[in-house]
């Protein structure tokens, strides 16, 4: 298949997209990728070695991925996802994109994302999720409960999408979960100094982890389904 439309901005019209404006600007939309291309973007997905998310880099990945990146990253969906959500000139912000292979316990606790980003979206590739709820991503009213649920969670499977204006209430997270979860997330940064400031961050993590990451697996394995972080 070639790789010209992984990612569409018109495929975000679809009649099942939900777009909601209180009580922080959010989106969910199913299908946003072609069945096609199914093969090709498992292929090229990065295998890393240790859970969470990390900074993109294009020699981690195959070309599906790379191209997938450009066309998530490209001003004509930036703008798409701006007028949805209602925030001016989205598209003229750096974007910071990091991709996950696998979790462990430790993540999905309930946060809003930090102030340096105007807003984040999600897209999921796992060809397949069990049945529960574990890791199925939560958009929340409080910040201390993973059942104040604004809308039905949504399962991280391939093509579902969703993204949300950052606010101080933009409380999102999940049930902790280990295991292989694919998921490219995208940023709208306030500025380049944060985009340079978190890549640095993100690349020293994936470094530390490398060696540290059965201690970080023992660390999580404890936590509390409504645990919340920072940002
Ligand atoms: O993977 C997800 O579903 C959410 C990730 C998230 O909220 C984050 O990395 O800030
Ligand atoms: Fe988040």
């Amino acid at each position: 298949m070639n790789t010209a439309a992984l990612l569409d901005p018109a495929r975000l019209d679809r009649s099942d997209t939900e777009v909601h404006l209180e009580p922080f600007p959010f989106m969910i939309a199913h299908g946003q990728l072609p069945d096609e291309a199914r093969e090709m973007l498992d292929r090229d997905f990065p295998r890393y070695a240790s859970a969470g998310f990390f900074p993109y880099d294009p020699a981690d990945c195959g070309p599906s991925i790379r191209a997938l990146v450009e066309q998530f990253t490209a001003p004509a969906f930036a703008r798409a996802i701006g007028r949805k959500l209602g925030i001016a000139d989205l598209e003229r912000y750096p974007t910071l994109v990091t991709i996950c292979r696998s979790l462990n316990k430790r993540h999905g606790t309930i946060h809003t994302d930090s102030r340096s980003k105007i807003a984040t979206a999600l897209l999921y590739l796992n060809p397949q999720w069990p049945d529960t709820s574990e890791g199925c991503l939560r958009f929340l009213s409080r910040i201390d409960d993973i059942d104040a649920m604004l809308v039905p969670e949504l399962k991280p499977l391939y093509g579902e999408f969703a993204v949300f204006k950052r606010c101080d209430n933009s409380f999102h997270g999940h049930l902790p979960y280990a295991g292989e979860r694919r998921v490219i997330q995208v940023a709208w940064l306030t500025s380049e100094d944060e985009k340079q400031r978190k890549t640095q961050r993100g690349r020293f993590a994936r470094a530390l982890k490398s060696v540290l990451g059965a201690l970080d697996r023992r660390f999580g394995a404890k936590r509390d389904r409504s645990a919340a972080h920072p940002d």
